[in-house]
């Protein structure tokens, strides 16, 4: 190559392209408190709604008088189920085809339930409105535990459901029965553990809440609401409210963390729409910590009996367990597969099985809905928090180190494409290095060595290992719909005539920084300096329709569709660059950035001056403009892989367990900007952290849910945070356009178990094989105290 093309050649990762640790963006706003959130938006007129929510699990309502809230001055509505009921809008369709209450006509059932609402001048005189009504309940007896809502004596909760005569929401069941009921007859070893996920919050920052405005003149709607989702919001809205798509209007602006909780339909935006219909006013609902805590988004709430089947050797045969899973009072999950249970059947994924079988039942019961995927791809993270706890015991059963009992039944690199005992494809991974490089790297044998002089000097040290993969990306149209549309995604891109550009995708970012990285990958393709794109997301008036950000599936996704969209725009530039360059199109090569004419090197033409052509001189036929759109169907989930270390010393006094060190080794193929993967696998080992050691909120036996403030439910700070030590491996996803996986999720998933490992190891010597989490010292000290396994398990009631 001559020097002239070498001193043209762009510098990738100076332009802000793949690779570049690119600085956030969006922080500029968000440090500076610039952020637009929903709170921030005040429309003329707008007027202030408040929910008033049931004070106890499960009753009957007798009657509901709002007489006394109607003479506060400044009230303008009182909304209560019945004249809801009037609009058919009581009760509304869950994501997962059930029926939710939006506000309750006939029964409360969970405490927190919605059950009237006040529009009012302001949020106090609405507040005041609320303690206003007098609601007559008539109790009925609560069940906070599946197992006992199964029982046949239990009240029936969903007794509004036409012949449903019990509790149960649904029953599932994959795999190999027989097969598996020969590996074990098989087996040397038979390892068994039984567990409890225990219900978790997101618990964003930010609440959720809405800013709902009908303008009766032009019967046009348009909400702002905190979203992961706008374009499913404008379905189910369409859907529920019989609108038409084109006269609803959904803005997701700024997100203070979704999480999850911000997915599903809850019923205050159903009601802030319903409020400003009847008044042809703006009504803003933002909801209040408490109001979050105890009636939204409540993840995982999960039982778990199972068993392995070990050759003496340690080779796993078959794996077998059942799963009860607590649905809480409607069956809600937003989740997008065809199974009941979402993914929990990409449990042990990651090691060569040859056979295996689960069943699983939902039940009903007196609690807020549970099942929201909170950084988790739908029951994933309760699926490999149960994997890597049964794993652990697993190896003590069979006599093995953990680390080798590991190694030697994670799938092989050259086993891929790899397809479970469940039917799901793995298809590329480099496992058993990201195992050895993260052994190396806490200094395994020796803090063996350290552990055991420890031990004699009354000191428990333990280690805790946890190696998975996760189905990440939702999904391909062949499985995954949500309410009949495909889990497809979109970008749209348009450069304007100087070179700079537009970029939209039907993704919603929520802190996760797609205003950067979307950005990159535009870079990455078409040479555009990554600070010339704007990135814009969450507007369905202007946004292309996509499905929205949750299951870490942007960047398998939309991201994918950046890169396809920014391909199509290369595709027209070169088209531009022949007539420019006057050669043949197929004399042109690219390189970032530039078209140039192979035989001349020194020859060509910026991707800049492509675009002015497209305005200001293109061929005669072409089209103007340089603009054009993707639409991406992900051929299979992306599976990224990680081994999460982590080492503990536990204080046998006090049960206090303080964490030593925590060593992530992440593959998530190609990534984007290594700066925001590293940010976002600290925050999701930070979330482990805290499910395992802090974060308490339950229910008591009358169903009042214990823990729904932040005096309980302990969100982690700097403070307590350990420090976390990262490492990389990198295998390209094979059929994702630039190799990339998702990543956003990976470390809640597979974190919780090395901490919940490193814990148990440290007693191994006490004969405990499980403390359920969040394992708190009070929870340690008893194990040592007496020997015994201890659960986290809600109440069962015996009256
Ligand atoms: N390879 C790679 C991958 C990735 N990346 C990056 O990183 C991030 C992430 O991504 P992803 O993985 O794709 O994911 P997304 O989809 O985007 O997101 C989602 C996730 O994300 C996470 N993270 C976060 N962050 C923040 N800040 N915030 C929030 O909220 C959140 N959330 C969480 C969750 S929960 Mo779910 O919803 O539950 O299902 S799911 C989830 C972005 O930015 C991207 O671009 C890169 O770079 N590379
Ligand atoms: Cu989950």
């Amino acid at each position: 190559m001559s020097e002239a093309t070498n001193s043209t050649q762009l510098d990738e990762v100076r332009i802000g392209g793949i690779g570049a640790s690119r600085k956030r963006v969006e922080d500029a706003r968000f440090i500076r408190g610039r952020g637009s959130y929903v709170d921030d938006i005040t429309l003329p007129g707008m007027l202030h709604m408040e929910i008033l929510r049931s004070p106890v699990a499960h009753a009957r309502i007798k009657s509901i008088d709002t007489s006394k809230a109607w003479e506060i001055p400044g009230v303008r509505l009182v909304l209560t189920g019945e004249m809801a009921a009037q609009r058919n809008l009581a009760w509304m369709p869950t994501l997962s085809y059930d029926t939710q209450a939006v506000l309750a006509t006939d029964k409360v059932r969970f405490q927190g339930q919605e059950v009237a609402c006040v529009v009012a001048d302001d949020p106090y005189i609405a507040k005041d409105g609320c303690e206003a009504i007098v609601v007559e309940y008539e109790p009925l007896p609560a069940v906070v535990n599946p197992r006992q809502a199964m029982a046949e004596d239990a009240p029936v909760i969903r007794d509004d459901k036409e012949g449903q005569t019990d509790n149960l929401c649904y029953s599932w069941e994959v795999g190999d029965k027989e097969a598996t009921d020969r590996a074990f007859e098989q087996a040397d070893v038979i390892s068994r553990l039984s567990l409890h996920y225990p219900r978790s919050h997101p618990s964003p920052i930010e609440n959720c809440g809405a800013v709902a405005s009908f303008d009766q003149a032009t019967e046009n709607l348009t909400v702002y609401m905190t979203t992961q989702a706008p374009h499913i919001i404008r379905a189910a809205v369409a859907l529920v409210a019989e609108l038409p798509e084109h006269m609803i209007r959904i803005i997701s602006p700024d997100i203070g963390g979704g999480f999850g909780n911000k997915v599903p339909v809850y019923p205050g935006y159903v009601c802030a729409i319903l409020c400003s219909i009847l008044l042809g006013k703006p009504v803003k609902w933002i909801e209040d910590k408490s109001g979050n805590l105890i009636s939204t988004g409540f993840a995982r709430d999960m039982y778990f009996d199972g068993e392995l089947a070990l050759r003496s050797d340690g080779r796993i045969l078959g794996v077998r367990f059942h799963a009860d899973t607590d649905q809480g009072a409607f069956f809600s999950d937003a989740q997008p597969s065809k199974f009941k249970i979402g993914l929990v059947h990409s449990a042990f994924a990651c090691y060569d099985v040859p056979t295996g079988h689960i069943t699983a039942r939902g039940a009903y019961t007196n609690k807020a809905p549970g099942g929201v995927a909170y950084r988790c791809s739908f029951r994933v993270t309760e699926a490999m928090f149960f994997q890597e706890r049964l794993m652990a015991a697993a190896a003590v059963d069979v006599g093995l180190d953990p680390a080798e009992f590991r190694r030697r039944n994670l799938v092989r690199d050259d086993q891929f494409p790899y397809r479970t005992p469940f039917g799901f494809l793995t298809d590329s991974g480099q496992y058993q290095k990201c195992l050895d490089l993260g052994l190396e790297a806490i200094g395994y044998d020796q803090f063996l060595e350290d552990k055991e002089e420890a031990a004699k000097r009354g000191r428990r040290l333990g280690i805790g290992i946890s190696t998975m993969t996760e189905p990440l990306g939702a999904g391909n149209s062949r499985e995954y719909d949500i309410l009949g549309i495909k889990m497809f995604d979109s970008a749209e891109l348009r450069v304007h005539p100087t070179g700079k550009a537009i970029l939209r995708t039907g993704a919603k970012t929520q802190g996760q920084g797609h205003e950067t990285t979307w950005a990159q990958i535009v870079a990455h393709e078409l040479g555009i300096p990554a600070a010339d794109v704007l990135v814009e997301e969450g507007d369905t008036d202007t946004a292309p329709f996509g499905m929205g950000t949750y299951a870490s599936r942007s960047t398998p996704v939309a991201g994918a569709a950046v890169a396809m969209v920014s391909r199509k725009i290369r595709a027209k530039a070169r088209k531009l660059a022949a007539h420019l360059l006057e050669v043949s199109e197929e004399d042109i090569e690219w390189e970032l950035g530039r078209f140039y004419v192979r035989s001349a090197p020194a020859r060509g033409v910026s991707i800049q001056e492509c675009a002015a052509a497209a305005y200001g001189n293109m061929p005669d036929g072409m089209e103007p403009g340089l603009e054009n759109n993707a639409y991406y169907d992900p051929p299979n989930l992306t599976w990224p892989f990680a081994c999460y270390i982590v080492t503990v010393e536990v204080d046998p006094e006090s049960g206090v367990w303080d964490v030593l060190r925590v060593v992530a080794v992440d593959d998530c193929g190609v990534r984007i900007n290594p700066m925001i993967v590293e940010g976002q696998i600290m925050g999701g080992l930070t979330e482990a952290y805290a499910m395992s050691n802090m974060q308490f909120i339950t229910f008591d036996a009358d169903g009042n849910c214990v823990g729904s403030n932040y005096m309980d439910y302990l969100l982690p700070t700097a403070w307590e945070t350990p420090g976390f030590e990262l490492h990389e491996v990198t295998t390209p996803c094979p059929h994702h356009p630039l190799g990339a996986k998702g990543v956003g999720e990976c470390a809640a998933v597979g974190g919780p178990a090395a901490f919940v490992n490193a814990v148990m190891d440290a007693l191994s010597d006490t004969g405990v094989r499980n403390i359920d989490m969040p394992v708190l010292p009070d929870r340690v000290w008893e194990a040592i105290a007496t020997g015994q396994d201890v659960s986290g398990a809600p109440p069962v009631r015996n009256d």
